[in-house]
Protein backbone atom coordinates (compact mmCIF):
# COMPACT_ATOMS: atom_id res chain seq x y z
CA UNK A 1 0.00 0.00 0.00
CA UNK A 2 1.10 3.65 -0.68
CA UNK A 3 2.19 6.27 2.13
CA UNK A 4 -0.69 8.29 3.60
CA UNK A 5 -0.42 12.01 2.43
CA UNK A 6 -4.02 12.61 3.72
CA UNK A 7 -5.45 11.24 7.06
CA UNK A 8 -8.52 11.57 8.22
CA UNK A 9 -11.91 12.67 6.05
CA UNK A 10 -11.47 15.42 3.59
CA UNK A 11 -14.87 15.15 2.79
CA UNK A 12 -15.40 19.12 3.24
CA UNK A 13 -12.76 19.53 0.73
CA UNK A 14 -14.64 20.34 -1.60
CA UNK A 15 -16.90 22.96 -3.42
CA UNK A 16 -20.24 24.31 -1.88
CA UNK A 17 -22.04 24.11 -5.27
CA UNK A 18 -21.14 19.91 -4.84
CA UNK A 19 -23.18 20.12 -1.84
CA UNK A 20 -25.66 22.44 -3.02
CA UNK A 21 -26.33 19.96 -5.76
CA UNK A 22 -25.78 16.64 -4.05
CA UNK A 23 -28.60 18.10 -1.05
CA UNK A 24 -30.89 19.09 -4.25
CA UNK A 25 -30.35 15.51 -5.86
CA UNK A 26 -31.14 13.59 -2.29
CA UNK A 27 -34.60 15.60 -2.11
CA UNK A 28 -35.70 15.17 -5.45
CA UNK A 29 -34.53 11.35 -5.14
CA UNK A 30 -32.16 11.69 -8.25
CA UNK A 31 -28.83 10.96 -5.98
CA UNK A 32 -29.00 7.10 -6.54
CA UNK A 33 -29.05 7.25 -10.48
CA UNK A 34 -25.89 5.48 -11.94
CA UNK A 35 -23.66 8.31 -13.74
CA UNK A 36 -20.39 8.23 -15.60
CA UNK A 37 -18.39 11.45 -15.32
CA UNK A 38 -15.19 12.04 -17.10
CA UNK A 39 -11.72 14.16 -15.76
CA UNK A 40 -9.69 15.14 -18.83
CA UNK A 41 -7.78 18.21 -19.66
CA UNK A 42 -7.95 20.00 -22.89
CA UNK A 43 -4.70 21.74 -23.56
CA UNK A 44 -1.49 20.43 -22.74
CA UNK A 45 0.74 22.64 -20.45
CA UNK A 46 3.87 24.59 -21.06
CA UNK A 47 2.94 24.22 -25.33
CA UNK A 48 4.48 20.58 -24.85
CA UNK A 49 3.45 17.51 -26.97
CA UNK A 50 2.65 15.75 -23.47
CA UNK A 51 1.63 15.22 -20.24
CA UNK A 52 2.75 12.63 -17.29
CA UNK A 53 -0.49 11.50 -15.45
CA UNK A 54 0.28 11.82 -11.38
CA UNK A 55 -2.08 11.99 -8.37
CA UNK A 56 -4.11 8.97 -8.39
CA UNK A 57 -2.28 7.29 -5.11
CA UNK A 58 -3.71 10.80 -3.58
CA UNK A 59 -7.31 10.33 -5.05
CA UNK A 60 -7.04 6.69 -3.90
CA UNK A 61 -5.99 7.89 -0.34
CA UNK A 62 -9.19 10.59 -0.19
CA UNK A 63 -11.48 7.90 -1.24
CA UNK A 64 -10.14 5.23 1.21
CA UNK A 65 -11.21 8.11 3.74
CA UNK A 66 -13.91 9.69 1.95
CA UNK A 67 -16.99 9.85 5.48
CA UNK A 68 -18.59 13.26 6.45
CA UNK A 69 -17.80 12.76 10.56
CA UNK A 70 -19.92 14.61 13.05
CA UNK A 71 -17.95 17.65 12.88
CA UNK A 72 -17.86 17.93 8.97
CA UNK A 73 -22.37 17.83 9.71
CA UNK A 74 -22.36 20.05 12.76
CA UNK A 75 -20.50 22.58 10.47
CA UNK A 76 -22.87 21.91 7.77
CA UNK A 77 -25.54 22.19 10.09
CA UNK A 78 -24.66 26.45 11.00
CA UNK A 79 -24.81 26.98 6.96
CA UNK A 80 -27.71 29.35 6.27
CA UNK A 81 -29.57 30.06 2.92
CA UNK A 82 -30.87 34.15 2.08
CA UNK A 83 -33.67 33.62 4.17
CA UNK A 84 -31.28 32.84 7.38
CA UNK A 85 -32.87 29.23 7.68
CA UNK A 86 -30.56 26.44 6.93
CA UNK A 87 -29.66 25.53 4.07
CA UNK A 88 -29.70 21.75 4.22
CA UNK A 89 -32.41 19.80 6.44
CA UNK A 90 -31.30 17.22 9.28
CA UNK A 91 -32.53 14.20 7.09
CA UNK A 92 -29.66 15.02 4.76
CA UNK A 93 -27.13 14.70 7.53
CA UNK A 94 -28.63 11.43 8.21
CA UNK A 95 -27.71 10.75 4.65
CA UNK A 96 -24.25 12.36 4.53
CA UNK A 97 -23.64 10.04 7.99
CA UNK A 98 -23.56 6.82 6.44
CA UNK A 99 -22.37 7.78 2.90
CA UNK A 100 -19.19 5.87 1.24
CA UNK A 101 -17.70 5.94 -2.02
CA UNK A 102 -19.51 3.23 -3.54
CA UNK A 103 -18.77 3.55 -6.83
CA UNK A 104 -16.52 2.00 -9.60
CA UNK A 105 -13.00 4.25 -10.34
CA UNK A 106 -11.14 3.59 -13.69
CA UNK A 107 -7.78 5.71 -13.83
CA UNK A 108 -4.52 5.94 -16.19
CA UNK A 109 -1.60 4.51 -13.87
CA UNK A 110 0.90 7.30 -12.82
CA UNK A 111 3.24 7.94 -14.90
CA UNK A 112 1.41 7.50 -17.57
CA UNK A 113 2.05 9.70 -20.76
CA UNK A 114 -1.32 11.34 -21.56
CA UNK A 115 -3.27 13.68 -24.08
CA UNK A 116 -6.05 16.36 -24.34
CA UNK A 117 -9.60 14.96 -24.01
CA UNK A 118 -8.42 11.44 -23.22
CA UNK A 119 -9.91 10.62 -19.27
CA UNK A 120 -7.36 10.49 -17.33
CA UNK A 121 -9.74 8.98 -14.44
CA UNK A 122 -13.25 7.76 -15.10
CA UNK A 123 -15.67 7.77 -11.89
CA UNK A 124 -19.02 5.65 -12.09
CA UNK A 125 -21.31 5.81 -8.91
CA UNK A 126 -24.55 7.23 -7.87
CA UNK A 127 -24.90 10.76 -9.49
CA UNK A 128 -24.84 12.35 -5.54
CA UNK A 129 -21.38 11.23 -5.00
CA UNK A 130 -19.80 11.16 -8.45
CA UNK A 131 -20.39 14.63 -8.15
CA UNK A 132 -19.30 15.31 -5.11
CA UNK A 133 -16.06 14.05 -6.38
CA UNK A 134 -15.63 16.83 -8.95
CA UNK A 135 -13.73 19.21 -6.97
CA UNK A 136 -11.56 17.30 -5.16
CA UNK A 137 -10.57 14.72 -8.01
CA UNK A 138 -9.73 17.94 -9.75
CA UNK A 139 -7.86 19.11 -7.09
CA UNK A 140 -5.78 16.29 -6.69
CA UNK A 141 -4.90 15.35 -10.17
CA UNK A 142 -4.93 18.67 -11.96
CA UNK A 143 -1.74 19.78 -10.05
CA UNK A 144 0.21 16.77 -9.85
CA UNK A 145 -0.18 16.00 -13.44
CA UNK A 146 1.34 19.44 -14.02
CA UNK A 147 4.20 19.42 -11.78
CA UNK A 148 5.00 16.00 -13.00
CA UNK A 149 4.87 16.92 -16.84
CA UNK A 150 7.01 19.80 -15.65
CA UNK A 151 9.45 17.68 -14.27
CA UNK A 152 9.67 15.24 -17.25
CA UNK A 153 10.67 17.97 -19.54
CA UNK A 154 13.02 19.23 -16.74
CA UNK A 155 14.96 16.05 -16.58
CA UNK A 156 14.37 15.18 -20.24
CA UNK A 157 16.44 18.54 -21.09
CA UNK A 158 18.98 17.21 -18.55
CA UNK A 159 19.44 14.03 -20.57
CA UNK A 160 19.83 11.45 -17.28
CA UNK A 161 21.68 13.57 -15.59
CA UNK A 162 20.41 13.73 -11.82
CA UNK A 163 17.93 16.44 -11.16
CA UNK A 164 17.18 17.35 -7.45
CA UNK A 165 14.19 19.05 -6.33
CA UNK A 166 14.17 22.30 -4.41
CA UNK A 167 11.42 24.24 -4.65
CA UNK A 168 9.92 23.56 -1.32
CA UNK A 169 10.85 27.41 0.06
CA UNK A 170 8.82 28.54 -3.24
CA UNK A 171 6.03 25.80 -3.55
CA UNK A 172 2.15 26.93 -2.73
CA UNK A 173 1.72 26.03 0.38
CA UNK A 174 2.72 22.83 2.59
CA UNK A 175 0.79 20.70 0.50
CA UNK A 176 2.33 22.17 -2.88
CA UNK A 177 5.86 21.63 -1.47
CA UNK A 178 4.39 17.88 -0.48
CA UNK A 179 2.25 16.63 -3.68
CA UNK A 180 4.43 18.92 -5.13
CA UNK A 181 7.83 16.99 -4.33
CA UNK A 182 6.11 13.84 -5.23
CA UNK A 183 4.66 14.76 -8.63
CA UNK A 184 8.65 16.04 -9.27
CA UNK A 185 9.97 12.47 -8.35
CA UNK A 186 7.25 10.58 -10.21
CA UNK A 187 8.12 13.14 -13.37
CA UNK A 188 11.84 11.79 -13.19
CA UNK A 189 13.45 14.11 -10.63
CA UNK A 190 15.64 11.99 -8.24
CA UNK A 191 15.26 13.43 -4.99
CA UNK A 192 14.40 16.10 -2.92
CA UNK A 193 15.28 18.78 -0.60
CA UNK A 194 11.64 18.22 1.44
CA UNK A 195 12.40 16.23 4.61
CA UNK A 196 9.08 15.81 5.32
CA UNK A 197 8.51 14.18 1.46
CA UNK A 198 11.15 11.62 2.84
CA UNK A 199 9.09 10.78 5.84
CA UNK A 200 6.03 10.45 4.68
CA UNK A 201 6.32 9.09 0.88
CA UNK A 202 9.93 7.64 0.77
CA UNK A 203 11.36 10.31 -1.62
CA UNK A 204 14.68 10.39 -1.28
CA UNK A 205 15.97 13.82 0.24
CA UNK A 206 19.53 15.53 -0.48
CA UNK A 207 21.26 18.90 -0.46
CA UNK A 208 24.06 21.02 0.36
CA UNK A 209 24.55 24.44 2.27
CA UNK A 210 23.30 28.03 2.23
CA UNK A 211 24.98 30.90 1.45
CA UNK A 212 24.72 31.77 4.90
CA UNK A 213 27.11 28.79 5.69
CA UNK A 214 29.61 31.05 4.71
CA UNK A 215 28.51 34.60 5.73
CA UNK A 216 28.41 33.16 9.31
CA UNK A 217 32.01 32.73 9.12
CA UNK A 218 32.77 35.26 6.95
CA UNK A 219 35.87 33.65 6.13
CA UNK A 220 35.59 30.93 3.08
CA UNK A 221 38.28 28.52 3.91
CA UNK A 222 37.30 28.64 7.43
CA UNK A 223 33.60 27.77 6.62
CA UNK A 224 34.35 25.19 4.36
CA UNK A 225 36.86 23.49 6.59
CA UNK A 226 34.12 23.63 9.46
CA UNK A 227 31.68 21.66 7.66
CA UNK A 228 34.17 19.57 6.18
CA UNK A 229 34.83 19.20 10.33
CA UNK A 230 31.28 19.04 11.07
CA UNK A 231 29.59 16.72 8.06
CA UNK A 232 32.64 14.92 6.40
CA UNK A 233 30.34 12.10 4.70
CA UNK A 234 27.88 14.90 2.75
CA UNK A 235 30.32 17.69 1.28
CA UNK A 236 29.44 19.59 -1.54
CA UNK A 237 30.34 22.86 -0.79
CA UNK A 238 28.32 26.57 -2.33
CA UNK A 239 31.18 28.40 -3.76
CA UNK A 240 29.82 31.60 -5.23
CA UNK A 241 29.31 33.90 -1.79
CA UNK A 242 32.38 35.96 -2.92
CA UNK A 243 33.87 35.15 -5.54
CA UNK A 244 33.29 31.71 -7.79
CA UNK A 245 36.76 30.73 -8.75
CA UNK A 246 37.97 31.59 -5.67
CA UNK A 247 35.39 29.50 -4.27
CA UNK A 248 36.42 26.77 -6.30
CA UNK A 249 40.32 27.13 -5.08
CA UNK A 250 38.89 26.88 -1.26
CA UNK A 251 36.58 23.84 -1.95
CA UNK A 252 40.03 22.17 -3.87
CA UNK A 253 42.16 22.78 -0.18
CA UNK A 254 38.84 21.44 1.85
CA UNK A 255 38.62 18.55 -0.46
CA UNK A 256 42.12 17.81 0.25
CA UNK A 257 41.70 18.22 3.51
CA UNK A 258 38.69 15.93 3.81
CA UNK A 259 40.98 12.98 1.48
CA UNK A 260 43.51 13.20 4.16
CA UNK A 261 41.27 12.29 6.69
CA UNK A 262 39.88 9.48 4.44
CA UNK A 263 36.66 11.12 3.13
CA UNK A 264 35.44 12.37 0.06
CA UNK A 265 34.13 15.62 -1.45
CA UNK A 266 30.88 15.11 -2.73
CA UNK A 267 31.30 18.38 -5.04
CA UNK A 268 30.61 22.16 -5.15
CA UNK A 269 27.67 23.85 -6.28
CA UNK A 270 27.86 27.24 -8.64
CA UNK A 271 24.34 29.07 -7.74
CA UNK A 272 24.64 32.30 -9.76
CA UNK A 273 26.89 33.80 -13.01
CA UNK A 274 27.33 32.45 -16.39
CA UNK A 275 26.92 28.84 -15.28
CA UNK A 276 28.17 27.30 -18.49
CA UNK A 277 31.46 29.37 -18.14
CA UNK A 278 31.68 28.75 -14.45
CA UNK A 279 30.97 25.33 -14.65
CA UNK A 280 33.63 24.87 -17.31
CA UNK A 281 36.39 26.73 -15.66
CA UNK A 282 35.24 24.80 -12.36
CA UNK A 283 35.63 21.12 -13.80
CA UNK A 284 39.50 21.99 -15.48
CA UNK A 285 40.03 23.07 -12.18
CA UNK A 286 38.60 19.89 -10.07
CA UNK A 287 40.18 17.70 -12.48
CA UNK A 288 43.98 19.34 -12.37
CA UNK A 289 43.78 18.95 -8.77
CA UNK A 290 42.60 15.56 -8.91
CA UNK A 291 38.77 15.51 -8.26
CA UNK A 292 37.65 14.47 -11.28
CA UNK A 293 34.36 12.42 -10.14
CA UNK A 294 33.67 15.65 -7.69
CA UNK A 295 29.78 16.72 -8.89
CA UNK A 296 29.18 20.14 -10.37
CA UNK A 297 25.88 21.10 -8.91
CA UNK A 298 24.23 23.92 -11.17
CA UNK A 299 21.39 26.13 -9.24
CA UNK A 300 19.66 29.18 -9.87
CA UNK A 301 15.77 29.97 -11.99
CA UNK A 302 17.15 26.67 -13.93
CA UNK A 303 14.22 25.70 -15.72
CA UNK A 304 13.77 23.24 -19.10
CA UNK A 305 14.93 25.90 -21.30
CA UNK A 306 17.82 27.26 -19.13
CA UNK A 307 19.18 23.44 -18.88
CA UNK A 308 18.88 23.02 -22.94
CA UNK A 309 20.14 25.93 -23.45
CA UNK A 310 23.59 25.19 -20.56
CA UNK A 311 23.59 21.63 -22.35
CA UNK A 312 24.25 23.31 -25.57
CA UNK A 313 27.04 25.55 -24.57
CA UNK A 314 28.97 22.79 -23.00
CA UNK A 315 28.56 23.43 -19.53
CA UNK A 316 29.82 20.80 -17.26
CA UNK A 317 27.36 20.61 -14.28
CA UNK A 318 26.53 16.96 -13.87
CA UNK A 319 23.22 17.45 -10.73
CA UNK A 320 20.82 20.33 -11.67
CA UNK A 321 19.14 21.28 -8.58
CA UNK A 322 15.89 23.23 -9.43
CA UNK A 323 13.21 24.86 -7.56
CA UNK A 324 10.95 27.74 -7.93
CA UNK A 325 10.24 26.70 -11.99
CA UNK A 326 9.57 22.96 -11.10
CA UNK A 327 7.52 23.27 -7.80
CA UNK A 328 5.26 26.18 -9.21
CA UNK A 329 5.22 24.82 -12.82
CA UNK A 330 6.52 28.78 -13.08
CA UNK A 331 5.42 29.40 -16.85
CA UNK A 332 1.81 27.95 -16.69
CA UNK A 333 0.76 27.69 -13.13
CA UNK A 334 -2.25 25.52 -13.38
CA UNK A 335 -3.71 22.54 -16.08
CA UNK A 336 -7.49 23.07 -16.63
CA UNK A 337 -8.73 19.38 -16.17
CA UNK A 338 -12.37 19.83 -15.93
CA UNK A 339 -14.80 16.66 -14.63
CA UNK A 340 -17.69 16.29 -17.26
CA UNK A 341 -20.84 14.16 -16.80
CA UNK A 342 -20.86 11.88 -19.80
CA UNK A 343 -23.96 9.62 -19.54
CA UNK A 344 -26.82 8.74 -16.78
CA UNK A 345 -29.40 5.89 -16.19
CA UNK A 346 -32.92 6.90 -16.80
CA UNK A 347 -35.53 5.78 -14.34
CA UNK A 348 -35.58 2.70 -16.13
CA UNK A 349 -32.33 1.71 -15.71
CA UNK A 350 -31.05 2.09 -19.14
CA UNK A 351 -27.97 3.97 -20.00
CA UNK A 352 -28.25 7.58 -21.91
CA UNK A 353 -25.20 9.26 -23.16
CA UNK A 354 -24.86 13.06 -22.58
CA UNK A 355 -23.48 16.13 -23.96
CA UNK A 356 -22.17 19.78 -23.18
CA UNK A 357 -22.04 21.84 -26.43
CA UNK A 358 -19.80 24.95 -27.22
CA UNK A 359 -19.31 27.33 -29.47
CA UNK A 360 -15.53 25.42 -29.76
CA UNK A 361 -15.83 22.49 -31.34
CA UNK A 362 -12.92 21.29 -28.85
CA UNK A 363 -14.79 22.37 -25.88
CA UNK A 364 -17.86 19.91 -26.83
CA UNK A 365 -17.83 16.71 -24.33
CA UNK A 366 -16.83 13.38 -25.45
CA UNK A 367 -20.27 11.45 -24.72
CA UNK A 368 -20.50 7.64 -23.74
CA UNK A 369 -18.67 5.95 -21.25
CA UNK A 370 -15.16 6.21 -22.63
CA UNK A 371 -12.32 3.70 -22.85
CA UNK A 372 -8.86 4.45 -24.36
CA UNK A 373 -6.14 2.11 -26.23
CA UNK A 374 -3.04 2.58 -27.42
CA UNK A 375 -1.62 1.52 -30.55
CA UNK A 376 2.03 0.40 -30.83
CA UNK A 377 4.30 -1.22 -33.24
CA UNK A 378 7.65 -2.29 -32.70
CA UNK A 379 7.42 -0.75 -29.29
CA UNK A 380 6.90 2.97 -31.15
CA UNK A 381 3.38 4.32 -30.06
CA UNK A 382 0.97 5.05 -32.67
CA UNK A 383 -1.97 6.50 -31.97
CA UNK A 384 -4.49 6.67 -29.03
CA UNK A 385 -8.33 4.90 -29.76
CA UNK A 386 -11.13 6.64 -27.58
CA UNK A 387 -14.28 4.61 -27.54
CA UNK A 388 -17.50 4.24 -25.89
CA UNK A 389 -18.24 0.69 -24.13
CA UNK A 390 -21.68 0.86 -23.63
CA UNK A 391 -21.55 1.27 -27.87
CA UNK A 392 -19.80 -2.00 -27.48
CA UNK A 393 -16.46 -3.26 -28.94
CA UNK A 394 -15.00 -0.17 -30.89
CA UNK A 395 -14.54 0.26 -34.26
CA UNK A 396 -10.44 -0.70 -34.13
CA UNK A 397 -9.77 0.84 -37.76
CA UNK A 398 -9.28 3.99 -37.75
CA UNK A 399 -8.52 6.85 -35.53
CA UNK A 400 -10.75 10.07 -36.29
CA UNK A 401 -9.53 13.41 -34.81
CA UNK A 402 -13.00 14.91 -33.64
CA UNK A 403 -11.47 18.79 -33.73
CA UNK A 404 -10.72 17.95 -37.66
CA UNK A 405 -12.51 15.09 -38.96
CA UNK A 406 -10.73 14.89 -41.79
CA UNK A 407 -7.49 14.07 -39.89
CA UNK A 408 -7.81 10.34 -39.14
CA UNK A 409 -4.83 7.63 -38.38
CA UNK A 410 -5.15 4.22 -40.30
CA UNK A 411 -4.67 1.49 -37.57
CA UNK A 412 -3.47 -2.51 -39.01
CA UNK A 413 -4.55 -5.73 -37.26
CA UNK A 414 -0.34 -6.05 -36.64
CA UNK A 415 -0.35 -3.18 -33.99
CA UNK A 416 -0.29 -4.24 -30.48
CA UNK A 417 -2.56 -2.03 -28.42
CA UNK A 418 -2.98 -1.77 -24.90
CA UNK A 419 -5.83 -0.44 -22.27
CA UNK A 420 -5.24 2.84 -20.49
CA UNK A 421 -7.84 2.96 -17.83
CA UNK A 422 -7.20 0.60 -15.53
CA UNK A 423 -9.51 -0.45 -12.50
CA UNK A 424 -8.76 1.10 -9.30
CA UNK A 425 -12.13 0.61 -7.13
CA UNK A 426 -15.17 -1.67 -8.19
CA UNK A 427 -18.07 -1.11 -5.97
CA UNK A 428 -16.25 0.82 -3.33
CA UNK A 429 -13.52 -1.68 -2.89
CA UNK A 430 -9.78 -0.88 -3.88
CA UNK A 431 -8.52 -3.51 -6.44
CA UNK A 432 -5.74 -1.92 -7.27
CA UNK A 433 -2.20 -2.66 -6.17
CA UNK A 434 -0.61 0.79 -6.44
CA UNK A 435 3.11 0.63 -7.54
CA UNK A 436 5.64 2.38 -5.46
CA UNK A 437 7.07 5.81 -6.37
CA UNK A 438 10.15 4.87 -7.92
CA UNK A 439 7.50 2.22 -10.04
CA UNK A 440 6.08 5.34 -11.10
CA UNK A 441 9.36 6.89 -11.91
CA UNK A 442 10.35 4.12 -14.36
CA UNK A 443 7.26 4.07 -15.55
CA UNK A 444 7.38 7.41 -16.85
CA UNK A 445 11.16 6.94 -18.50
CA UNK A 446 9.89 3.84 -20.64
CA UNK A 447 6.78 5.11 -21.23
CA UNK A 448 8.38 8.44 -23.20
CA UNK A 449 10.73 6.44 -24.51
CA UNK A 450 8.03 4.97 -26.90
CA UNK A 451 6.79 8.23 -27.86
CA UNK A 452 9.21 9.65 -31.30
CA UNK A 453 11.14 12.31 -30.34
CA UNK A 454 9.53 15.05 -32.25
CA UNK A 455 6.21 14.38 -29.63
CA UNK A 456 8.65 14.71 -26.83
CA UNK A 457 11.07 17.95 -27.77
CA UNK A 458 10.59 20.86 -25.86
CA UNK A 459 9.79 23.47 -28.42
CA UNK A 460 6.57 23.08 -31.16
CA UNK A 461 6.38 19.30 -30.81
CA UNK A 462 4.73 16.89 -33.13
CA UNK A 463 0.86 16.77 -32.30
CA UNK A 464 0.31 12.99 -31.33
CA UNK A 465 -2.68 11.69 -32.53
CA UNK A 466 -5.04 11.10 -30.73
CA UNK A 467 -9.27 10.57 -31.17
CA UNK A 468 -12.31 8.53 -31.80
CA UNK A 469 -13.40 5.80 -33.34
CA UNK A 470 -15.72 5.57 -35.75
CA UNK A 471 -18.70 4.63 -33.73
CA UNK A 472 -18.06 7.10 -30.93
CA UNK A 473 -17.61 9.72 -33.68
CA UNK A 474 -20.99 9.21 -35.53
CA UNK A 475 -22.92 8.94 -32.40
CA UNK A 476 -21.06 12.59 -30.65
CA UNK A 477 -22.30 14.35 -33.90
CA UNK A 478 -25.30 12.90 -34.29
CA UNK A 479 -26.04 14.06 -30.35
CA UNK A 480 -24.58 17.00 -31.76
CA UNK A 481 -26.97 18.10 -34.24
CA UNK A 482 -30.06 16.48 -32.29
CA UNK A 483 -28.95 18.90 -29.33
CA UNK A 484 -28.59 21.97 -32.07
CA UNK A 485 -31.89 20.95 -33.31
CA UNK A 486 -30.85 20.12 -36.79
CA UNK A 487 -30.97 16.68 -38.98
CA UNK A 488 -28.03 14.83 -39.14
CA UNK A 489 -26.47 15.50 -43.13
CA UNK A 490 -24.77 11.99 -43.23
N1 LIG B 1 25.42 30.52 -19.67
C1 LIG B 1 24.13 30.72 -19.43
N2 LIG B 1 23.23 30.65 -20.42
C2 LIG B 1 21.93 30.86 -20.22
N3 LIG B 1 21.42 31.12 -19.02
C3 LIG B 1 22.26 31.19 -17.96
C4 LIG B 1 23.64 31.00 -18.12
N4 LIG B 1 24.21 31.13 -16.91
C5 LIG B 1 23.22 31.40 -16.03
N5 LIG B 1 22.04 31.43 -16.66
C6 LIG B 1 20.70 31.69 -16.09
O1 LIG B 1 20.50 33.08 -16.18
C7 LIG B 1 19.80 33.56 -15.06
C8 LIG B 1 20.70 34.54 -14.34
O2 LIG B 1 20.07 35.04 -13.23
P1 LIG B 1 20.38 36.45 -12.58
O3 LIG B 1 20.66 37.46 -13.62
O4 LIG B 1 19.29 36.73 -11.62
O5 LIG B 1 21.73 36.32 -11.85
P2 LIG B 1 22.54 35.31 -11.02
O6 LIG B 1 23.78 35.06 -11.80
O7 LIG B 1 21.77 34.10 -10.61
O8 LIG B 1 22.97 36.11 -9.76
P3 LIG B 1 22.32 36.42 -8.36
O9 LIG B 1 21.81 35.13 -7.80
O10 LIG B 1 23.47 36.95 -7.61
O11 LIG B 1 21.25 37.42 -8.61
C9 LIG B 1 19.44 32.33 -14.25
O12 LIG B 1 18.17 31.84 -14.65
C10 LIG B 1 20.51 31.34 -14.64
O13 LIG B 1 20.11 29.98 -14.48
O1 LIG C 1 16.59 29.07 -7.97
P1 LIG C 1 15.69 27.93 -7.69
O2 LIG C 1 15.43 27.08 -8.89
O3 LIG C 1 14.43 28.34 -6.99
O4 LIG C 1 16.51 26.91 -6.72
C1 LIG C 1 16.58 27.02 -5.37
C2 LIG C 1 17.27 28.29 -4.93
O5 LIG C 1 17.03 28.44 -3.58
C3 LIG C 1 18.22 28.84 -2.96
O6 LIG C 1 18.46 30.19 -2.97
P2 LIG C 1 17.38 31.33 -2.73
O7 LIG C 1 16.48 31.37 -3.91
O8 LIG C 1 16.73 31.17 -1.40
O9 LIG C 1 18.26 32.61 -2.72
P3 LIG C 1 19.25 33.14 -3.81
O10 LIG C 1 18.89 32.55 -5.13
O11 LIG C 1 19.06 34.61 -3.78
O12 LIG C 1 20.58 32.68 -3.36
C4 LIG C 1 19.29 28.16 -3.77
O13 LIG C 1 20.53 28.73 -3.59
C5 LIG C 1 18.78 28.24 -5.15
O14 LIG C 1 19.24 29.36 -5.81
O1 LIG D 1 20.34 21.84 -0.61
C1 LIG D 1 20.41 22.81 -1.36
O2 LIG D 1 21.42 23.10 -1.99
C2 LIG D 1 19.19 23.65 -1.55
C3 LIG D 1 18.00 23.36 -0.94
C4 LIG D 1 16.92 24.17 -1.14
C5 LIG D 1 17.01 25.26 -1.95
N1 LIG D 1 18.18 25.55 -2.55
C6 LIG D 1 19.25 24.75 -2.37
Amino acid sequence: MLPTVYRGSLALLTDLYQLTMAYGYWKRRRADRLATFHLFFRKLPFEGGYAVAAGLGLAIDYLRQFRFDDEDLSYLATLRGNDDRPLFEEGFFDYLAQLRFNGDLEAVAEGTVVFPNQPLVRVTAPLLVAQLLETPLLNLINFSTLIATKSARICQAAQGESVLEFGLRRAQGIDGGLTGARAAFIGGAGATSNVLAGKILGIPVRGTHAHSWVMAYGDEPQAFAEYAEAMPNNCVFLVDTYDTLEGVRHAIEAGKELRQRGHKMVGIRLDSGDLAYLSSEARRMLDEAGFPEAAIVGSSDLDEYVIQSLKQQGAKISVWGVGTRLATAYDQPALGGVYKLAAIQNEQGEWERRIKLSEQRIKTTIPGRLQVKRYSRDGRVVGDLMYDELLGEPNEKVIIDPADPARRKKLSAAMECETLLQPIVRQGEIVYQSPTLAEMQARTQTELARFHPSVRRLLNPHGYPVGLDRKLYRERERMIQAARGLEQED
